[in-house]
């Protein structure tokens, strides 16, 4: 059986109060983005290993144990028991860019398990399941824009839709690591409720849609701001920096001539539509 997780981007994203746990409350609005991973998984029929993970496409530090699609096997399998699994990993998402690539390769393989041995878990199950795999995969369950408070798993509708708009995402040679991201934040209201600035048409968007990390993160890597910075300067009707980061987003209209230029030799670029 095979899936694409695909990767998210955050529409605003204001962290508003820190919480005993450490963690922190944000609001946010996270938009699906048809960049895709792909996973396939097979029954294991040698050996005697409960699974086998073979990844190709971008490099992922850190150990096969700690991938999150091997994580969200070992959750599912303390309750029910799963055959042995051959796990095929292609990373097309760059990592730890603000995209939530690993987190929806989590996500995806809880749903890709659920449907292959006919666990019959429902949505709201697999969501819980997902919040214990990190605080933004329960997004990738359902997998539509979405409105999310808490830690970024309590989910409420909006009625938005880019369907047709282009999208230029651009991850450059920088790693933002996202504990130190949250650790330079300071919490704060914004002064416009997110739901109520969502809800303008999206040429209003860049004087209200922050996302408060850009505060902490731009003075650390000016060359994010630069990029954010030329995509206005190319037409874009709204650009940010997407999560904790270093990716930056540039919304372009359907029928706007996209920058073809590269951001500089190293840099990730991806040039969609959004659905
Ligand atoms: C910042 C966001 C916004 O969408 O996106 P990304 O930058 O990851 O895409 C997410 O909240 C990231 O979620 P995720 O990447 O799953 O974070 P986790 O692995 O759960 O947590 C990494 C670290 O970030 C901090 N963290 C994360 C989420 C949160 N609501 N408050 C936090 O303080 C914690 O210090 C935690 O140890
Ligand atoms: N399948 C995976 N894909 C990407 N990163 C993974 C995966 N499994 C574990 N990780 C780890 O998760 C972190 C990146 O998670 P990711 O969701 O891609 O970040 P972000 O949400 O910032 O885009 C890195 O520390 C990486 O080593």
């Amino acid at each position: 059986m095979i899936t694409f997780p695909n990767a998210k981007i955050n529409l605003g994203l204001n962290i508003v109060e820190k919480r005993p746990d450490g963690y922190h409350n944000l609001e946010t609005v996270f938009y699906p983005v048809p960049l895709e991973d792909a996973l396939e998984v097979n029954i294991l029929h040698e050996g005697n290993e409960k699974f086998r993970l073979h990844q190709a496409g971008l490099e992922i530090e850190g150990e096969v144990e700690n991938n999150l699609v091997v994580k969200a096997y070992k959750l599912l399998d303390e309750k029910f028991n799963l055959p042995p699994v051959d796990i095929h990993l292609f990373k097309h998402i760059p990592s730890g860019a603000g995209l939530g690539g690993g987190s929806s390769d989590a996500a995806y393989m809880l749903k890709l398990l659920n449907e292959k041995f006919n666990l019959a878990l429902t949505d709201e199950t697999l969501e819980e399941y997902a919040a214990k795999l990190g605080a933004d995969c329960a997004f990738f369950i359902r997998n539509a824009p979405t409105y999310a408070e808490g830690i970024g798993n309590v989910f409420s509708p909006i009625s938005l839709s880019l369907k047709g708009y282009q999208i230029v995402l651009v991850k450059p040679d920088i790693f933002v690591s996202t504990w130190e991201a949250f650790a330079q934040i300071k919490p704060h209201r914004q002064e416009m409720p997110l739901k109520e600035i969502v809800k303008r048409p999206v040429e209003k968007w860049k004087e209200w849609m922050m996302n408060d990390f850009e505060e902490s993160v731009f003075p650390q890597f000016p060359a994010i701001r630069e990029i954010k910075e030329d995509l206005y300067k190319q037409g874009a009707i709204y650009a940010s920096m997407t999560g904790s980061g270093s990716s930056v987003f540039g919304l372009f209209e359907p029928s706007a001539i996209l920058p073809s230029n590269t951001f500089g030799e190293k840099t990730f670029i991806y040039r969609g539509i959004l659905k």
